[in-house]
């Protein structure tokens, strides 16, 4: 069954795993996609509890005072990463995009799957000294350190839709880098998704379409 969701519901979901124990508070869902359709149904929900169980966190990785949420158990198991590609494609159903642009590098784990799944072309972004041919380039802040992000020249048709997709929206730093990127190369962004956002961060106001996440995290800073 398919539930619409205006009104909002607060899931406490808690579990043991990994190298530490916690408690994820699900926020209500109309405060989590202010930008996008308010709706996901009870089978993107259930999708996303089962995915949330089999990530890890390593606090102070890659730096003190970073809670570091690892994705990589969901490629590890072919059954998980069927079951994220359902969640994204239940979410963009009937959305027709042209492309989905992949930030390097665990942007890349999904965003070409995804992508021959909706019959759409990927195109990566990349970080510095990548990519042959002429290339447009945006410097950015992220959540630990700064990098820069490149995309080819004359890879997306003037006007074509694309959904910027990467594992998780921390500062947005890297997301609102690329999204400039895409803008610039002449895209039109339909949509961010990530598989997590980090709360507390409020990523998601550095960027200019509608964000999609499938997984909250992380409404405070690692004490
Ligand atoms: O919202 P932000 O603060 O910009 O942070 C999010 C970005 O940080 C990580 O990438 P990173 O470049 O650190 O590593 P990766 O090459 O493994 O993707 C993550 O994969 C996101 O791309
Ligand atoms: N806390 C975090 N965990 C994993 N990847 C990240 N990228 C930026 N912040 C991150
Ligand atoms: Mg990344």
């Amino acid at each position: 069954m398919t539930g619409v969701h205006t009104t909002g519901c607060k899931i406490i979901h808690g579990w043991r795993h990994g190298p530490t124990s916690y408690i994820s508070t699900w926020i209500p869902i109309n405060k989590r996609y202010p930008l996008t359709k308010n709706i996901m149904s009870d089978r993107i929900q259930e999708l996303a509890g089962e995915l949330k169980l089999s990530l890890k966190k390593f606090p102070n990785f890659p730096s003190e005072g970073i809670l570091f949420e690892d994705f990589l158990p969901i490629f590890a198991n072919p059954d998980l990463f069927a079951k994220l590609l359902e969640a994204f494609k239940l979410h963009l159903k009937d959305v027709k995009v042209d492309y989905i642009v992949g930030l390097e590098s665990r942007g890349f784990l999904f965003g070409p799957a995804l992508a021959l799944q909706l019959n759409a072309g990927f195109i990566p972004v990349r970080k510095p000294g990548k990519l042959p041919g002429p290339t447009l380039s945006a410097s950015f802040q992220k959540e630990y350190g700064s990098d820069v992000f490149e995309i080819q020249e004359g890879v997306i048709p003037e006007g074509s839709t694309v959904i910027i997709v990467d594992d998780i929206l921390a500062t947005g730093g890297s997301a609102s880098a690329a999204g400039e990127l895409v803008t610039k190369a002449g895209g039109k962004i339909l949509e961010y998704l990530f598989v997590m956002e980090l709360d507390f961060l409020k990523g998601r106001d550095k960027l200019s379409a509608p964000v999609f996440t499938l997984l909250s995290g992380q409404p405070e800073k690692l004490k």
